[in-house]
């Protein structure tokens, strides 16, 4: 397995992880067998084997389409209709990947946010230049992507007119409900599946991801032969041989010894939108019922900058996992520098992920010192077989996870708490005496 777990130090031991053998053996029954809580919603965890072929065949031909006819495909989603095909972009790709130099369309995300600025950028970057839509939403109704789906589309069909502009229009929806699909049937776009046993944040390695995947040149064989090498992995009940499992319940010892906070620490830019991918997977499957790990995110050296200082000193009620990349995508030498004004001569002709390195090493044990409990999830290199696996561990590790904390890890119940006050708000109608009772506490 690519994939090397380790916990650092003495704040648990492997005997205390190992004895928790009996209940993670009944949360991994009770996720194979479909026995759990969110039952329903464990089509991911055999996802990587039986996973639609007909379907991928049509993602990879739409996606050559795509790279055909258009400079720019615009992919508007929100949540998990979003955060994983901008992850997997950016891990297997690069932050950069529009600028940096390529044959695949230029590739931004819309319809995450209500921010008109952000969308009026997007439309300046495209300016009159060919281009396509995969809009992603399994309801088709959520506010920000629907907003986005809405100028993007009158935009196409302004420019091509409504018979070209829905040959462009990819929607990746349900099955056979919703609003997006019911626009589907009306205007005939070409539509790919989000699976009804499959919620939103297990969905990347469905048509979700996949699409703009492809769409970028990544080799979506490979992402899915790294996701089935870790199913077959993680799916050996014995904790004692399952390094997802160990992960699972070194975080809820932790739990139990009052640490809330996950810190998941990157050393790559290319790693930052893991972490946000990361923080819905983890945050809406545990976060319920007044429990939970809260989810953040650390990007190092960069925020040893900004917030290392509290990591080092502050309140002691959360861990760190690190992930950590052995190999540089691609390395850089430390140049020899005649005055040696900074004094780093020493590194002379060192590779930039020895520093690098050094700053993890460091870091790790300086934080241990401070009392953070630390343990590394290591990956050999970025890369589109490692980035299949990566997900499927996580994936699986919240799946554990969840079921020890006794949560149901597949629903977001509170999600709709938000929608509803913002809805009653903006004058939906159904929500009248909702506005009345919120417009009075807003202006109390
Ligand atoms: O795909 P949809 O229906 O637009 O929902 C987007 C996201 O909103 C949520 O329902 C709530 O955040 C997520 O689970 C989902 O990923």
């Amino acid at each position: 397995m690519g994939i090397k777990f380790t916990v650092q130090g003495e704040a648990v031991q492997k005997t205390e992880i190992f004895a928790l053998s009996p209940e993670v053996r009944r949360c991994h029954e009770a996720l194979h067998n479909k026995t759990g809580r969110g039952n329903d919603f464990v089509g991911w965890v055999d996802l990587p084997e039986n996973y639609n072929k007909e379907e991928f065949a049509s993602i990879k031909k739409a996606a050559a389409k795509i790279r055909r006819d258009s400079s720019v495909l615009i992919v508007v989603g929100i949540g998990g209709s979003y955060l994983g095909t901008r992850t997997a972009l950016e891990f297997i790709k690069s932050p950069y990947y529009n600028q940096l130099k390529r044959d695949t369309p230029e590739i931004y995300f819309a319809g995450n946010n209500i921010s008109s600025a952000y969308l009026n950028d997007i439309l300046q970057i495209l300016g009159d230049r060919d281009f396509s839509i995969n809009v992603i939403s399994k309801s088709g109704t959520t506010t920000e992507p629907a907003i986005a789906f809405r100028i993007f589309k009158q935009l196409l069909e302004k420019k091509y007119g409504k018979e070209e502009a829905a040959k462009r229009i990819f929607a990746t929806t349900d099955q056979t409900r919703g609003a997006l699909k019911e626009m589907c049937n009306e205007q005939g776009y070409e539509t790919f599946v989000i699976p009804d046993d499959i919620g939103g944040r297990f969905t990347v390695l469905t048509a979700v991801g996949l699409l703009a995947m492809a769409v970028a040149g990544v080799d979506i064989d490979a992402v899915m032969d790294g996701a089935k090498a870790a199913m077959e992995s993680y799916s050996n009940p014995n904790i004692q041989e399952n390094e997802c499992y160990q992960y699972a319940a070194m975080r809820h010892l932790l739990y139990k010894q009052g640490k809330t906070i996950e810190i998941l620490a990157n050393y790559e830019p290319h790693l930052t939108s893991f972490g946000e991918w990361f923080k819905q997977l983890f945050g809406e499957s545990e976060g319920k019922e007044g429990k939970g790990i809260f989810p953040v995110t650390a990007n190092f050296s960069t925020d040893l900058h900004s917030f290392g200082q509290f990591i080092q000193e502050g309140g002691r009620y959360f861990f760190e996992t690190v992930l950590w990349c052995k190999e540089p995508k691609t390395p850089a030498i430390i140049p020899y520098d005649e005055a040696d004004g900074d004094g780093l001569n020493f590194l002379a002709g060192k590779e930039m992920q020895f520093v690098n390195n050094k700053a993890f090493g460091g870091t790790m044990l300086a934080h241990m010192d401070g009392g953070v409990p630390n343990m590394v999830i290591q990956i050999d290199r970025m890369d589109e077989w490692h980035f299949g696996a990566l997900i499927y561990f996580f994936e699986k590790a919240v799946g554990i996870s969840g079921y020890l904390l006794e949560v149901n890890p597949f629903d977001q119940p509170g999600v709709e708490a938000y929608k509803k006050n913002m809805f009653a708000l903006l004058g939906k109608p159904g929500y009248e005496a909702l506005k009345v009772e919120l417009e009075k506490r807003l202006a109390d």
